[in-house]
């Protein structure tokens, strides 16, 4: 069987350089380019890579996808950064390429995925919810694209169930003090030295709390998803926003 052809885009960084390791590890996946941030994208194309992994910076990723659809290269996205509209216009973009898939993972962490399922069945049943995210200082964006996935999940599911505005008697409060607004979901962000990859969903109502946390200690954690992704993505043409969408969550 011949194995699939694959490059990875933000290969020096430091999930680049961890999934350069795992693909060059994987007996059904050969790797055929690592690119910089000073390579030209068509090197995809003239070493015939079949999928793109995605791992570089919220203001590189959109160009760099796009080239990999308008070029039939399926892509297996975790850079963050993904508004709607940014979501919407590579929907059309895909429309116009039917085969190509395109995998969207806020995380590749099973773990944290997990998390996202766990707190979207727990949401319905607390008053109150808040998301706290923790990360490496040498991260760009805040909160996590993760976080905000999350957080977004859980606004979702209050809205399904009915549920009323969270309570929060705060009048005055210095800037920030209450995090960033997700859909009326509060989510904080740290920055420690020390720190990788950590979450914790804090659902609370009248005498009971449950916490739901996460923590990826090393970049290796992400990687069992990514090469997933990276097998499943040929067979999955257009856009999929999520790695749930590639595990049996309810089996
Ligand atoms: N979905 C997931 O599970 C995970 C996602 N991430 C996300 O992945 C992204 C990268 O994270 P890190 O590896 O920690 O960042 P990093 O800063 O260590 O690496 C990014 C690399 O991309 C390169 N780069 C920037 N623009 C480029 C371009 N146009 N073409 C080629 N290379 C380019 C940079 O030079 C750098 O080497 C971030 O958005 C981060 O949030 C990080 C960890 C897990
Ligand atoms: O930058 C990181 O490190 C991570 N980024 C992703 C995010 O923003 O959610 C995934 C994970 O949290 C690690």
């Amino acid at each position: 069987m011949s194995k699939l052809r694959v490059a990875v885009i933000g290969a020096r960084g430091r999930m680049g350089s961890e999934a350069v390791r795992a693909v060059e590890a994987a007996e059904d996946l050969e790797l055929v380019a690592a690119l910089g941030r000073d390579d030209p994208l068509e090197t995809l194309t003239e070493r015939g890579a079949q999928v793109a992994v995605e791992l570089t910076h919220p203001d590189s990723v959109v160009a760099n996808v796009g080239f990999c659809v308008r070029n039939g290269v399926h892509a297996v996205v975790g850079t963050t950064g993904w508004t709607e509209e940014r979501l919407g216009a590579l929907r059309e973009e895909l429309a116009a390429v039917p085969g190509t898939g395109v995998l969207i993972a806020p995380n590749f962490g099973i773990g944290a995925v997990l998390t996202m399922h766990f707190a979207r069945q727990a949401a319905r049943f607390f008053e109150s919810a808040e998301v706290v995210e923790l990360h490496h200082p040498g991260k760009a964006d805040a909160p996590s694209g993760t976080a905000t996935r999350t957080a977004q999940v859980i606004a979702e599911a209050r809205r399904a169930a009915g549920l009323p505005p969270q309570p929060d008697a705060t009048t005055s409060a210095l800037e920030g003090a209450r995090g960033a607004d997700v859909e009326g979901v509060p989510v904080h962000a740290v920055r420690l030295r020390g720190l990788v990859a950590h979450q914790e969903v804090l659902f609370g109502d009248e005498g009971e709390i449950l916490t739901i946390r996460h923590d990826s200690m090393n970049r290796g954690s992400f990687m069992p998803g990514v090469l997933l992704g990276v097998r499943r993505v040929v067979g999955t043409p257009g856009l999929t926003v999520g790695l749930e969408h590639f595990l049996d969550l309810d089996g």
